[in-house]
């Protein structure tokens, strides 16, 4: 500041010569007559140095600088709060590394598939097959959806009813509690001698999200059946079905609907453990008892191979 008053102070007091280089300055010429040299004493009262007439412009420097200095404070500050909170969520992933959740039951002792495949794939009528052959307890997703939505003060009623009829998925935190509550029933109920747990989730996972849940918290799967069947061989059966079956759903708009969530939602959900080569591809349009002789003949050797008996 002090540099710039002075600056500003010689090139009042000598118009046009702080802009020129000093080469080309006019030569001063220095005469003997007193007045020429600056006068040092005064009898004038020296004005106080606030109230100086001098055209240099102190209040927007000082109000310049002071923003210069806040900004730049700011952004210190800035930094530093930036700097501890990704330390903090740094910290947080390591911690939840450390605690990721244990699965609700052990997949040593309990087994469990997923039956995966586009509406009306045949995954229930399999589902059936597979009961009678291996011992597994059948637990249907939409079933369970259904009979919750039908139960005297469910709180879920109305929006699993809207969810259905829309062909879209219920928010998972409904879905993975009524089959978690489902596979502890089952359990509690079964008599030492019974075959060891089996659980075949039928329509479930169907989203991403969902099988990462279910995964962590209640049990993995062994391995994934997905019936693979064209859209037009699929909505010829659930318009069969839907002569008798009562479904909100078995209906040509809702049909069209499931068939797009089936492929945007949950065939991301296969490939994803198609990645971990755990999905066994079954052709699902050919007749029901040629689709099971190769289901049985494979689900044999995988649950072998899976459960190490
Ligand atoms: N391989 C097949 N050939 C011909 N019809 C079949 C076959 N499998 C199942 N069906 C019939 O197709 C209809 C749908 O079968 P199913 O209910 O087993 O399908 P789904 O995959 O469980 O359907 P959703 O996902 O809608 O519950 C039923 O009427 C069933 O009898
Ligand atoms: O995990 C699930 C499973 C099902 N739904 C809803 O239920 C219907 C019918 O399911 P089906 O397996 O065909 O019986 C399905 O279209 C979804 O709306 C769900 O939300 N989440």
């Amino acid at each position: 500041m002090q540099l710039a008053r002075q600056l500003l102070k010689a090139r009042i007091s000598a118009p046009g010569a702080a802009l020129k280089p000093s080469c080309l300055r006019p030569t001063t010429i220095r005469t003997a007559t007193p007045t020429a040299s600056p006068r040092l004493y005064s009898t004038k009262p020296k004005e106080p140095l606030h109230k100086s007439k001098s055209n240099f412009p102190v209040v927007p420097l000082v109000a310049i600088f002071l923003a210069g200095s806040g900004a730049f404070a700011y952004m210190v500050n800035q930094r530093k709060e930036l700097e501890q909170k990704v330390k903090a969520a740094k910290e947080a992933e390591s911690i939840k590394q450390v605690v990721k959740p244990t699965p609700f039951f052990n997949p040593k002792e309990v087994t469990v598939l997923y039956v995966l495949g586009g509406p009306g794939a045949g995954k229930g009528t399999q589902c059936a097959n597979l009961v009678r052959d291996f011992g597994f307890v059948h637990l249907s997703a939409g079933d369970l959806l259904r009979a919750e939505q039908e139960r005297p003060g469910s709180q879920f009623g109305e929006l699993i009813k809207t969810y259905i009829r829309e062909g879209k998925i219920v928010p998972m935190e409904v879905t993975v509690a009524l089959l978690q509550n489902a596979m502890k029933a089952s359990l509690e109920a079964r008599k030492p001698a019974d075959h060891p747990p089996r659980f075949l989730i039928d329509g479930f996972p169907r989203q991403v999200d969902q099988a990462i849940k279910f995964e962590e918290e209640v049990c993995p799967c062994k391995f994934v059946v997905f019936f693979d069947c064209p859209e037009d061989v699929m909505e010829a059966r659930l318009l069969n079905r839907g002569k008798t079956s009562g479904r909100s759903d078995d209906n040509i708009e809702s049909i069209k609907k499931r068939f797009k969530t089936f492929v945007n939602t949950s065939m991301p959900v296969i490939d994803m453990f198609a990645k971990d080569g755990k999905v066994l591809s079954v052709n699902a349009a050919a007749p029901v008892e040629t689709v099971y002789s190769t289901v049985k003949s494979e689900v044999a050797r995988l649950l072998k191979e899976k459960e190490g008996k």
